[in-house]
């Protein structure tokens, strides 16, 4: 077993600690079935046969593609077309207790067979709640029994959620509908391939699947890119599966699109949006998302798979991705939401209010707007109904997202079944006398499926935690089309005595049906030597793949958190690809995905010569269209060595060359270098062990102002090269030091010396001193840079409060929070006004003027460009003219993650210079005068930050 083998084990291990057996599960479960004891012949005899409904199986092979988190495997499912043969006038209506003995018997013989550990049904009828209810064990370590209040992540059935909302959401615009280009509702240009796509995709090309464009959920699953880099950069290079319009393909990545403009509609988060439009409009009470807020959720239900037989959780940190196609595959609810949500769809836009306390005449503006217009014929009691049944939604707004239409034809992956008028996103198929909404879900280690028959008023939702694929297809299709034909009286062509027969036999022609995995067998030494196949690849829709030598392995990376170790195999510069650790292990380890591999990596070079090192690596695993090809990409930007050694422990992001043709310039973004949480809070812990002092005070000493370092008391001082994750300073005038020890009594962690971007550091990395300040318990953040004075009225020596900043790099797609965001260190989207703490700065100035300071005491405006050269004499005119009075290469960056991360700041630059504005000018800016003025004036910002900080209360 190898070191890396051993390190996924490793991780691994608490999980399957966690989990018990199979039969534990089943052994473990809370519910029983009611009243088992009769049998199916007495509910209902064969001779009901001719004279009732009957529901007729067929078998159809359908390719579908599996929903966003499960890697981008395309899998052979059989469809299940239920054929509903109606006798004219049976309804449906509630059960009996024999019948609800036979359903429950159904549901527990499905689950054993398909090793389900919990799930829960719910079943209306005609406004009716017939039956509500959960199955299993919900949480096998506190063996929670399952409810119909458990919560199921949902998968693509989210999609469901979001086409209603964006329904609502248009009804009250008069000028946009589903098929306005979505240009014209985000009011941005959309970046698509292929000819027309960009300027003419709208929201029902979306929802419908009719973009032609791969699903690249890859990407979300390996967490690399952000909603704005995707949109920016990725999709416009997504490989076309087909042309635009022409056939159905399934695409979830495309949801960030329809989740921006849910924001631009409606003007607030998608997230938000859903909430108020729709959940709690209805009452569904129980709805978290799956990367959010989902884990807090103590309803929830532990995601389970199989590893080796046996039930293991799926860590939630497989989920992260989700942020990205959150509208498309995020939301998760119980049985009893999804009970309100089915009557919602079937009454055409009502919910049950018959516990409401509201009155019509009383409380008249509650139903403003939703009652349907009364008309004169109207009674009392239809009245009455109506407060019952309040109307939330119009029906008219409803009409074009939950009608079953036109049928997809079976077998078919054709557009015609989500014919033009037709915005609906379910699968809907056909049956001799009515047509049927279906719509499935799935994630790892969730699976779900909804049935509506919309003229029957009739539905019947699934949920269950356990394996997906083929068998669990087959659980869920059968346990639906059952319920159904018992709720509308017709006679289940299968029992429980027969269906776990019929789902071998559906699994197997599955498993029959779909490609053979290629042949291939492990070898330990690879046609060439593993140098050769180093190096970082790129597809500028999927990002980068970075292939390395890890001692005898060749090792790949993908994302934050793809990490997959490549065995070499009997053919020729062809690797089997196996996840090695982190959350996504199970991709390609976990039963149902190792019984679908090998997954393979094929190296190739351009010229087919043996002689040649590989150019190009294909890499099918990651689509289930298209297998992208990642190109050698010649010279990675801000590599050297001793990074790679370092930030082994961290996550390396996918870089892409991000080129912005901004108003101010034109920039190569890099994404790599974040480091996670975990990295930085042992570094954090890992300099706390050295000290005694635990500072609450953090201060970053700009160029040549590091002397105040030599004012701390009791220190200690440890190289930036001995903490691994620590950018190294590169700059004359920055020492490149931890200081830590007291400054005027306060303990205080000094920074004798930064980095900048210039340096060649992703921004991101510039993050990460302050972030590892911050997890030493920094709360108010010094920050000091040598600048350039812009405003004519400052004078070299001059010292400037910052008030606030420019980021001019930002402008240019430079901010250290770019990437995705880990919540620990703060919120996604960070305010930045009092950006520079106004009680620190009143409290600079009020020292100063005691101090004597206030003939050369300023208060100005930073702006940052990235340099490393001094601004062109139009630049500094062009600055000033934004409002600038100093300009530099530092701070913004610190300033902004410290923000981010709910710290304090104070600023203050020294003006070592004043920044060149005159075209026929002969000075000339430079390092030496920065620093000589360093030297002259640093004394004095070094007094004023001691007074402050011996006035700080911390
Ligand atoms: O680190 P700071 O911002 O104080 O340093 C400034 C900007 C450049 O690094 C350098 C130019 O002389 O001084
Ligand atoms: N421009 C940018 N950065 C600087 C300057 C300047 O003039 N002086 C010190 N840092």
């Amino acid at each position: 077993m190898s070191e890396a083998q051993r390190s996924a084990q490793s991780i691994f291990a608490p999980a399957q600690g966690l989990a018990n057996d199979w039969l534990e599960f089943f052994n473990a479960r809370a519910v029983q079935p009611a009243a088992a004891a009769a049998t199916e012949d007495d509910v209902r005899g064969p001779g009901q046969l001719d004279n009732s409904l009957h529901s007729v199986l067929t078998i159809t092979t359908m390719t579908l593609a599996t929903s966003g988190a499960k890697g981008a495997a395309m899998v052979t499912l059989l469809l299940v077309a239920m054929t509903v043969v109606c006798v004219p006038g049976a309804q449906p209506r509630s059960f009996t207790q024999t019948e609800i003995a036979q359903l429950d018997r159904f549901v527990m013989e499905v689950m054993r067979c398909a090793r389900i550990p919990a799930l829960s049904l719910s079943l209306v009828s005609d406004d009716d709640v017939v039956y509500e209810k959960g199955y299993g064990t919900a949480n096998p370590t506190t063996r929670t029994p399952t409810t119909k209040d458990t919560v199921f992540c949902l998968g693509s059935f989210t999609q469901s959620f979001t086409s209603v909302l964006l329904a609502d959401l248009l009804s009250r615009n008069e000028n946009k509908t589903f098929e306005t280009p979505l240009r014209d509702i985000m009011g941005s240009r959309i970046h698509l391939p292929g000819h027309y796509r960009a300027d003419l995709v709208n929201l029902k090309d979306i929802l419908s699947m009719r973009t032609g464009l791969s699903n690249m959920d890859i990407i979300a699953t390996a967490v690399g890119v952000n909603r704005y880099r995707l949109m920016e950069q990725n999709l416009r290079f997504a490989p076309e599966v087909t042309s635009f319009r022409e056939s159905y393909v399934f695409n979830e990545i495309l949801f960030s699109l329809v989740e921006e403009a849910a924001r631009a509609l409606g003007g607030n988060t998608w997230y938000r949006l859903l909430r108020q439009h729709v959940f709690n409009r209805l009452g569904m009470e129980n709805v978290a998302f799956v990367h959010m807020d989902a884990k807090e959720n103590n309803k929830l239900a532990s995601p389970v798979h199989s590893l080796n037989g046996k039930p293991v959780q799926v860590p939630m940190d497989a989920y992260k991705g989700q942020e990205l196609v959150a509208a498309a595959s995020s939301v998760c609810a119980s049985a009893s939401d999804m009970t309100r949500w089915m009557q919602f769809i079937l009454s055409g836009g009502k919910k049950d209010d018959s516990q409401a306390k509201y009155s019509l005449t009383k409380d008249p503006e509650h139903f403003a707007g939703h009652l349907a217009p009364r008309d004169a014929s109207t009674t009392r009691r239809e009245e009455i109904m109506r407060v019952r049944r309040l109307q939330v939604m119009r029906r008219d707004v409803l009409q074009n997202t939950f009608q079953p239409v036109q049928p997809r034809p079976r077998g078919s992956t054709r557009l015609t079944g989500f014919s033009q008028p037709d915005i609906q996103v379910s699968y809907t198929r056909e049956s001799n006398r009515y047509a049927f909404v279906s719509q499935e879900g799935s994630l790892p280690g969730y699976e779900s499926l909804i049935t509506l028959l919309v003229d029957r008023k009739a539905g019947v939702f699934t949920a269950f935690t356990g394996d997906g694929g083929a068998r669990a297809y087959a659980a869920k299709t059968l346990i639906n089309t059952f319920a159904l034909d018992m709720l509308l009286q017709g006679n289940p062509w299968v029992d429980s005595t027969s269906v776990c027969h019929v789902m071998d036999t559906m699994t197997d022609m599955t498993r029959r049906s779909e490609p053979h995995p290629t042949r291939v067998s492990a070898m330990s030494e690879p046609i060439r030597p593993l140098e050769d196949y180093e190096g970082t690849y790129r597809h500028y829709g999927y990002g980068d793949v970075f292939i390395r030598r890890n001692g005898s392995e060749l090792h790949l990376e993908y994302g934050e958190l793809g990490r997959y170790i490549l065995t070499p195999s009997s053919r020729n510069d062809t690797f089997i690809i196996q996840a090695n650790s982190g959350p996504l292990w199970y991709t390609t380890n976990a039963d149902e995905y190792r019984s679908k591999g090998p997954y393979l990596a094929f190296f190739d070079n351009r010229y087919n010569d043996p002689e040649r090192r590989p150019e190009t690596v294909t890499i099918p695993f990651f689509s289930s269209d298209i297998a992208p090809v990642f190109s050698k990409h010649p010279v990675r930007p801000v590599e050297s060595e001793q990074e790679d050694v370092e930030c082994d422990a961290c996550a390396n992001f996918i870089s892409v060359p991000l080129i912005l043709t901004a108003a101010m310039s034109t920039m190569v973004v890099s994404l790599r270098n974040h480091c996670t949480y975990d990295d930085l809070k042992k570094a954090a812990d890992s300099i706390l062990s050295k000290t005694k002092y635990r500072p609450k005070i953090g201060i970053i000493c700009g160029s040549g102002l590091g002397h105040l370092g030599e004012l701390v008391e009791d220190r200690i001082a440890i190289p930036y090269k001995d903490i691994p994750i620590f950018p190294i300073s590169t700059v004359p005038g920055h020492e490149g030091k931890l200081i830590i020890g007291t400054l005027e009594g306060k303990a205080v962690v000094l920074m004798q010396g930064r980095s900048h971007t210039y340096e060649g550091y992703p921004t991101q990395k510039i993050a990460v001193p302050v972030r590892t300040m911050k997890l030493m318990g920094v709360e108010i953040l010094f920050v000091t840079n040598a600048a350039g004075g812009i405003n004519p009225g400052y004078a070299v020596g001059d010292l400037m409060i910052i008030k606030d900043h420019i980021n001019i790099a930002g402008f240019a797609g430079i901010n250290p929070l770019i990437g995705p965001n880990d919540d620990r260190f703060g919120v996604r989207f960070p305010p930045m006004s009092n950006a520079y703490d106004i009680e620190l700065r009143n409290l600079a100035k009020k020292l100063g003027k005691e101090m004597g300071f206030e003939s050369f005491l300023r208060e100005g405006v930073y702006s940052m460009l990235v340099g490393p050269n001094f601004e062109t004499v139009s630049e500094c005119l062009l600055l000033r003219k934004l409002g600038s009075d100093a300009t530099g290469m530092s701070t913004v960056p610190e300033v902004l993650t410290a923000k981010h991360a709910g710290m304090r700041v104070f600023g203050m630059s020294l003006i070592t210079n004043k920044v060149v504005s005159e075209y026929d000018s002969e000075v000339m800016a430079s390092h030496e005068e920065v620093l000589e003025t360093g030297k002259k004036r640093s004394e004095d910002l070094q007094a004023l930050v001691s007074a402050m900080v011996k006035n700080l209360k911390v």
